[in-house]
């Protein structure tokens, strides 16, 4: 049941409240000075911007806290059926303008702000990242939750409250170093903490047989408790008053003393203990690609899921006397393997502690799960050592055995005692490390599995996932990669949202972005032509002047830029971007000067962080940075060629770069990238791509036509012959000697 009833139901309410703060600025002038000096408790007569924004910040946020209420009262009323999203990772960015924007009163603020001496634009700037992700799949979260939001639904997100979101990049001498996020620092007006919204989670411990109703039954005795607290994030959605609930969980020491400490007096250890239980929240970790089967990895993704789905369930029982309509009121996304412990979760908690039979929770359970994959190649599939599992859930160890024992009996009448399958198809791995293929859970226990692109949906089925498929091709679908036109062109992009709207006649593309299409019947027109070259040039020189503050270097905004902004992979080939930047500089330096004249001018901008572990990748920022220490003092070259590598690539990062990009790459060798996304963000700005056929480039390809990009490189199938026949491209010299040197 959509929400749609949230604008009707209760406008009549809010309404009044709405157009009160619309029309009279000075009523939001007070609101702000108010909360400068009762939030802030700073003199209302003298604050700096750093407060203006902290007052301001609140001040939005009185206006999300009306909408939110009314959003949990109308659908509580309603008891929808609710989507669940379940993520380890969100990559929120910045708050303030895209709140402010989707309540629809960023103008009144900006409007108010200014006769008090403040530019809303500069206050927004004074917001730092919530980076609670890595890269693309947790930029898909926080758009996904912005489109359920304004889409009506009624949603929830739930993830982690990282005291530490991705690592601040320090370039020093060209190298990559990492630092702390401390995000929270300065506190956080986004989210309320929810005191009174906490749960025990357990770890550890041992499980007992125990006499039920004439039988047996598990019993889990825990060894170790920790708390879980909510807080929580408003998501406006734009032109609706749905304002849904991102719930980021923390874990806190739980009230239960340790008196074995307290009582022998070793108070130290006690605190250490409690101190112990604050760990599991509080580093996200950094790398996008590799699982760490880490134990604090899994206790991660446990904390979150049990504390999720006690609320979850919590919310249901306050109004279901059994779990009879649970799959009709309750949806659940596993955002990749890493929230799958919720399968065994749920079926814990309805076998252990609602006392449902198995066979009643299984149905349950394969009824409610739905589960979206990145990944592309088998290798990157998570695996958890069953060791691990054995000494932190022993409990759920157990019922994930139970789970495949019944799903392998029912294969084996399925496909017979064809054992290489049914072993590849196990949820147990049994090997040198014998482990649990999260990926093979949560496909046999989902209803649906969507890849992230056509293409990947395709190598799933033939490669990644073959062997399920050919057993349950209705489970699996795709549903390519989107981002919100709400954060990559209304916020990021303002003077181009303002043209698009001018040039259709509407703001309604705003909510649906397939009504950009209509600009087409304006394609040939001179002046939009026009208008369009000037937003172009005035993020030009916004970009221009960042890159010049962070990087000392000037940049010419008549030169092309040229963009490859993304997480730093071996397979996204920065490598091959940059050794073509080397080739261009190599050749403008042994060209004739006549010749010159016909290079086109280009500034090439890369930026991305490298996990920390991941050695190559950080000696491709230093490559980067390298060659660019050579080209841009090379006065021969001048402004025909420049090279700026961009520190601390983050959502805020690329909300400035991407508007001022002429070129963007997306250059991953085929089969490789599940799908991508900056290519749509580049592309809805009006950039042009360079791009290899490999995820939703394929889909953008023929979406928009093979003459309005640049394609270019090995398709997917010609890629392995090619790495089979190994490096036949001799290196030229001159390669090597500058391959060398920047090394
Ligand atoms: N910890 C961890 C963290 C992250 C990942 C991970 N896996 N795939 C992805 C990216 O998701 C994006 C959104 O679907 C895709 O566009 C992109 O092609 C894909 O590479 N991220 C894996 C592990």
């Amino acid at each position: 049941l959509r929400g749609g009833e949230t604008r009707v139901g209760v406008e009549r309410m809010f309404g009044l409240m709405d157009r009160f703060l619309k029309s009279d600025p000075s009523s939001l002038q007070k609101d702000i000075l108010d909360h400068v000096e009762y939030t802030v408790a700073r003199s209302r007569f003298s604050f700096d911007d750093f407060e203006a924004y902290q007052a301001l910040a609140h001040s939005v946020r009185d206006r999300l806290i009306e909408r939110w209420h009314d959003t949990q009262l109308h659908f509580k009323k309603k008891d929808p059926k609710r989507i669940y999203f379940l993520s380890m990772e969100f990559l929120m960015g910045r708050s303030l303008s895209n709140s402010a924007i989707n309540l629809g009163i960023r103008d009144q603020y900006a409007d108010a702000l200014k006769e008090l001496g403040f530019e809303f634009e500069v206050l927004a700037e004074q917001e730092g990242d919530a980076a609670l992700g890595n890269g693309g799949l947790a930029r898909l979260s926080a758009c996904q939750m912005d489109s359920l939001a304004t889409m009506d639904y009624p949603a929830w997100g739930y993830g982690l409250r990282y005291q530490y979101g991705l690592f601040r990049q320090v370039i020093l001498d060209g190298y990559q170093h990492e630092q702390p996020d401390y995000w929270l620092n300065f506190g956080n007006p986004w989210e309320i903490e929810r005191v009174h919204v906490t749960y025990p989670v357990k770890f550890y411990g041992t499980v007992e047989d125990e006499n039920f109703n004439g039988g047996k039954r598990k019993v889990w005795l825990p060894g170790e408790t920790v708390e879980a607290v909510a807080y929580d994030n408003p998501i406006p959605g734009h032109g609706t008053r749905n304002t849904i609930t991102l719930r980021l969980w923390a874990a806190k020491p739980s009230d239960q003393i340790d008196m074995e400490s307290y009582n022998t007096g070793d108070y130290i250890n006690a605190v250490v203990n409690r101190q112990r239980a604050e760990t599991i929240s509080s580093v996200l970790y950094p790398d996008d690609r590799s699982y760490q089967g880490k134990e604090l990895r899994l206790k991660q993704q446990y904390f979150f899921v049990s504390a999720s789905l006690q609320d979850i369930i919590r919310r249901f029982k306050d109004s279901h006397s059994n779990f009879d309509d649970f799959p009709e009121k309750v949806a659940l996304q596993l955002n990749d393997t890493h929230p799958s412990f919720a399968i065994a979760e749920v079926m814990r908690v309805l076998v252990d502690e609602e006392h449902l039979d198995w066979n009643r929770a299984w149905d349950i359970v394969c009824k409610i799960f739905s589960f979206t994959t990145h990944t592309v190649l088998p290798e990157g599939l998570e695996k958890v050592p069953v060791d691990l599992l054995e000494s932190l859930l022993p409990r759920h160890l157990q019922i994930i055995y139970d789970i495949n024992f019944d799903y392998i009996e029912e294969l084996k009448k399925r496909i017979g005692l064809d054992y290489d399958r049914l072993s590849r198809m196990s949820i147990v791995e049994d090997g040198a490390i014998k482990s649990i293929r999260m990926a093979n859970l949560a496909i046999v226990c989902s209803h649906t599995v969507n890849g992230v692109s056509r293409v990947h949906s395709e190598l799933l089925k033939t490669r990644v996932f073959k062997d399920f498929y050919e057993l349950w091709p209705h489970k699996f679908d795709y549903k390519t990669n989107g981002v919100t036109q709400r954060r990559w062109i209304v916020v990021s992009n303002p003077s181009l949202s303002a043209l698009i709207s001018k040039w259709l006649g509407t703001e309604a593309w705003i909510r649906d972005v397939d009504l950009l299409a209509g600009l087409q019947e304006q394609a040939a027109n001179a002046d939009l032509h026009e208008e369009w070259r000037m937003v172009r040039k005035v993020n030009k020189m916004r970009l221009a002047e960042y890159i010049e503050a962070m990087s000392g270097v000037k940049v010419s905004v008549s030169a092309m830029f040229d963009v490859q902004i993304k997480r730093i992979h071996e397979y996204k080939r920065q490598l091959l971007n940059v050794l073509g930047i080397i080739h261009r500089y190599d050749c403008i330096k042994n060209m004739e000067k006549s010749d010159r004249t016909k290079v086109v001018p280009r500034v090439c901008i890369i930026g991305g962080k490298a996990a920390p572990g991941y050695e190559i990748a950080r000696k491709i920022i230093k490559l980067c940075n390298a060659v660019a220490e050579k080209i841009n003092n090379d006065p021969d070259v001048g402004d025909l060629l420049k090279l700026v590598f961009i520190p601390d690539y983050n959502v805020s990062v690329a909300e400035l770069v991407i508007p001022g990009a002429d070129l963007s790459q997306h250059i991953s060798t085929a089969g490789h990238e599940a799908s991508g996304t900056g290519s749509m963000k580049f592309l809805m700005n009006g950039c042009l791509l360079l791009a290899t056929e490999d995820g939703s480039t394929v889909e953008i390809m023929e979406e928009i036509g093979k003459d309005n990009m640049f394609l270019f490189g090995a398709k997917m199938h010609e890629v392995p012959a090619l790495r089979e026949k190994g490096p036949t491209l001799k290196v030229p010299l001159q390669f090597a000697r500058v391959v060398r040197y920047v090394m």
